[in-house]
């Protein structure tokens, strides 16, 4: 018989295969809010200027192919811890963090995982937020790890369940890990608040948990970066050593080009070093080096002042016309005379929108209307747009009322 006669039949990704499903609708009405993925107000990918320019900035240079080193283009390495942490942080000043570049915020998570799995010496427990981004499960899990997870979601509120969090949280058995959202949580788009994240640091620090921040939308949340990365600066300044991954995917619209970094906050420069040389060694025998072209992108912005302000200025466009979707989609929910409460819609952050609809009405707006959303109920507002959003409140209303 053959060698894969065994092989099972898989299910498609509960984000991605979204896509997949849209794709194959014929409805010239069809919306695809399922994958994360920006889009401008014409339905359409957005490549940002900044990016166009250094591009041809990039190709004018004649660069090489030769071989990245293992831990990535150190220009973009360092502007990308930079761009986390603020440049002038004494973490970055006294070289006690290691970031390597990585393939996209999932390598980051990935090679995080397998480090943690190698190294960590506390339980291989990795807390997740109740819910949390779909591939978070699957990354910890292939990486050995044992997931868990902590209140975050408050369904009666569609808002964050601060006190449900606090309790999980004082119960988690010290050095475990806790994955936190820095910014724009994935899928319910609630973030604690300032004053929230700070009994959240407490907390997390009288437990003595490892952090490890996913911070896959800074600057995309707010539009501002420095405010996106808040909770981020916060940790370290009260004295969490915390490893966190990032991505380029979304704020600078390089989805393909997968440029991501991963950072691990150590106690001083010696001990990065080591970790460092534990990094290399664990990347090398599974993809040995990082693509070059994305990172070039991304360090050619962040280090050239004319790009890195353009970008800032098209990444705030871009948080803009999502905050905007959201105003335009619940007074279109109202002028359907829907009678529920859709603040939630307005308040919460980011690219998506946790709407609260059960799978049974995620399946009718699928079925009658064509509009795909993960069955969870989140839809990506980034493809909604102006000439779409009138349909998708007549939708929602429609399965709603
Ligand atoms: C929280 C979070 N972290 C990491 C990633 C990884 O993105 P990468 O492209 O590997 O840098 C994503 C992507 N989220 C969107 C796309 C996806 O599912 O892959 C999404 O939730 O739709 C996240 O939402």
């Amino acid at each position: 018989s053959s060698w894969w006669a065994g092989v099972q039949m898989g299910p498609p990704d509960p984000i991605l295969g979204v896509t997949e499903a849209f794709r194959r609708d014929t409805n010239p009405k069809k919306m695809n809010l399922g994958v994360g993925a920006y889009r401008d107000d014409q339905g359409k990918p957005f490549v940002l200027s900044c990016v166009r320019k250094a591009e041809a900035l990039i190709a004018a240079k004649q660069l090489d192919k030769e071989y990245l080193p293992i831990g990535g283009l150190g220009e973009f390495a360092k502007a990308c811890a930079q761009l986390a942490l603020g440049a002038d942080n004494e973490v970055l000043k006294s070289g006690r963090s290691i970031t390597v570049q990585t393939i996209s915020g999932t390598g980051s998570l990935r090679i995080g995982g397998n480090y943690l799995a190698r190294f960590h010496t506390g339980p291989h427990d990795v807390y997740l937020p109740k819910p949390s981004w779909g591939n978070h499960t699957p990354i910890f899990r292939d990486a050995g790890m044992q997931l868990k997870a902590y209140r975050y979601y408050d369904p009666s509120t569609c808002g964050f369940d601060f006190k449900g969090a606090l309790d999980d949280i004082s119960k988690i058995p010290e050095k475990s890990i806790i994955v936190l959202h820095a910014c724009a949580h994935n899928p319910t788009g609630v973030d604690p608040k300032p004053e929230q994240w700070k009994e959240i640091a407490d907390l997390v620090k009288k437990r003595n948990l490892l952090v490890f921040f996913d911070m896959a939308y800074q600057g995309f949340a707010s539009g501002d970066i420095d405010r996106d990365a808040w909770a981020v600066r916060h940790f370290i300044e009260t004295g969490h050593n915390i490893v966190l991954s990032q991505s380029f995917a979304k704020n600078m619209g390089l989805y393909g080009e997968r440029v991501g970094g991963f950072t691990v906050v150590c106690s001083d420069a010696e001990e990065a070093k080591r970790v460092e040389s534990q990094l290399k060694i664990l990347i090398r025998p599974i993809y040995s080096n990082p693509p070059m072209n994305g990172a070039r992108i991304a360090s050619t912005i962040l280090n050239t002042p004319e790009l890195r302000t353009l970008w800032l200025e098209e990444v705030h466009g871009m948080a803009n016309r999502i905050i905007k979707m959201r105003e335009q989609l619940v007074a279109g929910l109202k002028k359907q005379g829907s009678s529920h409460n859709w603040q939630h819609v307005i308040d919460q952050i980011g690219m998506f929108c946790f709407t609260g609809l059960k799978p049974e009405q995620v399946e009718r707006l699928t079925k009658d209307f064509s509009v795909y959303m993960t069955k969870d109920g989140r839809i990506s507002m980034a493809g909604v747009s102006s000439g779409n959003v009138g349909y998708l409140a007549e939708a929602i209303h429609a399965v709603t009322k």
